[in-house]
């Protein structure tokens, strides 16, 4: 495979470091304006440094698009004269539409819109996708590069916001709660390094333990909650003070926001 990822930064940056850790890319360009933060990545057999996204362009079968959404629409006119109907174009770019890109390229190209989180550096990505028609026969292709680099899912283009709070930003979120874990961990007497240890690992084994046994969360719980215990006495204190509550309040005023900021406008 020769990909190119079109605007590395955060995000571009997180999915290069993911392809680069797993296997089947044999040429991976690499643009921004201002090559000077990704300088390092030039030792890398494979990767090809570039300021000049015609290059990338010409020289790669799948392109993955990674810049601000302000920014897509002069990037695919500077472009599109060079795009072949073989091309795959995947896009990462939060509220931008399939019918937007189509707008611009038509829809004789494969397009698919993806949405990544930053743990795709890791290997550990949860990627919702969805393409235009033409772009069906390469779901397969996409859903093989997103799961070398973590868990992927096809879904309708209507979830495509929904899945950007919960996967996308999602990460903020856990980070956020891993963050508060380690703070009451101190507060019980480890050090910060200690604690955050404790938090990261515990989170990573409650994860895995409900991807690996199928099971609900709540039948985990019941497992951990011993009659009278301690575990039961915080997790109602938590209740009681709207843990439950003010995630979900939070969840759904992400996506009221990315639901009021009109396509293309972000
Ligand atoms: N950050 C995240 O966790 C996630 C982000 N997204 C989406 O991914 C996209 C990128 O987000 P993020 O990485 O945070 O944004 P960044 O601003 O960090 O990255 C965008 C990059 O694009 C480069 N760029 C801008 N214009 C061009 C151009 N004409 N040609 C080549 N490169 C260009 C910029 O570098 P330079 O200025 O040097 O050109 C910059 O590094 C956004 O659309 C966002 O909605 C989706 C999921 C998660
Ligand atoms: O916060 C944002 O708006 C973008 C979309 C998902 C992650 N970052």
């Amino acid at each position: 495979m020769k990909i190119a990822i079109i605007g590395v930064g955060n995000l571009g940056l997180s999915i290069a470091k993911g392809i680069l850790n797993s296997n089947g890319t044999t040429s991976l360009y690499l643009t921004k304006r201002n090559l000077e933060e990704i300088r390092e990545y030039d030792t890398h057999e494979i990767v090809t440094l570039t300021t000049d996204n015609r290059e990338a362009v010409k020289n790669s079968d799948i392109l993955i698009l990674a810049v601000q959404p302000s920014q897509l629409e002069e990037l695919l006119n500077n472009f599109k004269d060079l795009l072949t109907e073989d091309h795959v174009i995947i896009s990462t770019i939060t509220g931008y539409s399939i019918e937007n890109m189509e707008e611009i390229l038509g829809s004789n190209h494969n397009i698919i819109r993806s949405m990544p989180n930053t743990a795709i550096s890791v290997g550990q990505s949860m990627t919702c996708i969805c393409s235009n028609k033409k772009g069906e026969a390469k779901l397969e292709l996409a859903k093989s590069i997103f799961n070398q680099m973590g868990h992927s899912m096809v879904i309708p283009e209507n979830q495509m916001q929904a899945a950007t709070v919960i996967c996308a930003s999602g990460i903020a979120f856990w980070m956020r709660l891993i963050r508060a874990t380690t703070q009451g961990a101190i507060q019980l007497g480890f050090d910060a390094k200690e604690a955050q240890e404790l938090a990261m690992h515990t989170c990573s084994g409650a994860a895995n333990l409900l991807i690996e046994s199928s099971s609900h969360p709540e039948e985990e719980i019941d497992k951990v909650t011993t009659p009278k215990g301690c575990t039961i006495q915080g997790l109602n204190e938590m209740e009681h003070q709207g843990l439950s509550s003010s995630l979900i309040q939070g969840i759904v005023a992400s996506y009221n926001k990315i639901s009021r900021i009109k396509e293309n406008q972000l």
